[in-house]
């Protein structure tokens, strides 16, 4: 449900770029590919209501999804590890129009640092300072493999809350870990393309599978 509330946010935001004022559960429904019963149970957990003539109003609906999702106005991020996936998700052009706002990229290379750029590039020796000082909870982590424990250990030190991890490491936290330093509150969530990508092929065999056995 929380995700599903992250992506009707989304679809508002567009609509409402395109000056929509009111939205129907069944356009909303349409958006996510979920029925419109669906969307209106999450609304009515949340006490939202709408009612069947004018559906919901955009601005009361985003106002009521955000402070649901505990949303700042931007939801400032940091990345530690800036090579090829760092840097691709700083340059990316979309975030900002979802309220997302990488402020600071961190590298431990000489030649990656770069205080001028729209999104500077810090050494790592700055981040825990960098961290503390602007309240950042979230932070990516796309160093390679052999340096994503020691990134992440840093990042608890500083009071991150939250990982977006890129790397192949299992990191374990949610007071599950043995870190000294385990603040317990960590939340890892890790992306695996690789992982994805071999469901993929293995949904695709099952179909095939399926698809002969019913020929058959
Ligand atoms: N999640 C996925 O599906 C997926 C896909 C491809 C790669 N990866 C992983 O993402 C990570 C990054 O890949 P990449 O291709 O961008 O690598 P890259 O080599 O292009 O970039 C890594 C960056 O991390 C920096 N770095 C190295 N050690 C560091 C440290 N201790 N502290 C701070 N910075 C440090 C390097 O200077 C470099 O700028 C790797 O772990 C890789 O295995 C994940």
């Amino acid at each position: 449900m929380i995700l599903r509330m992250v992506r009707y946010l989304r679809v508002l935001r567009k609509l409402k770029t395109l000056g929509i004022v009111n939205v129907f559960s069944n356009n909303l429904g349409d958006a996510l590919g979920v029925t419109p019963a669906v969307v209106r149970k999450d609304f009515s957990q949340i006490n939202i209501t709408g009612n069947k003539r004018g559906g919901y109003n955009i601005d009361v609906l985003m106002q009521k999804l955000e402070d649901q999702l505990g949303k700042r106005d931007s939801k400032r991020v940091i990345v530690a590890g800036c090579g090829r996936i760092g840097q691709a998700l700083m340059a990316y052009r979309e975030f900002p129009k979802e309220g997302i706002n990488i402020i600071a990229g961190f590298d431990n290379s000489e030649a990656k640092i770069d205080r001028e750029a729209h999104i500077p590039i810090l050494p790592m020796e700055e981040m825990e300072e960098f961290v503390k000082k602007n309240e950042i909870e979230v932070a990516i982590i796309s160093v390679p493999e052999p340096a994503a424990n020691d990134v992440f250990d840093q990042m608890l030190q500083a009071g991150i809350r939250g990982v977006l991890n890129f790397t192949p490491v299992e990191l374990k936290c949610q007071g599950k870990c043995d870190r000294p330093n385990c603040p317990k509150n960590c939340t890892v969530h890790t992306v695996n393309i690789g992982l994805e990508l071999e469901n993929l092929f293995y949904l695709i065999n099952m179909n095939e599978m399926e698809q002969v056995q019913d020929d058959a």
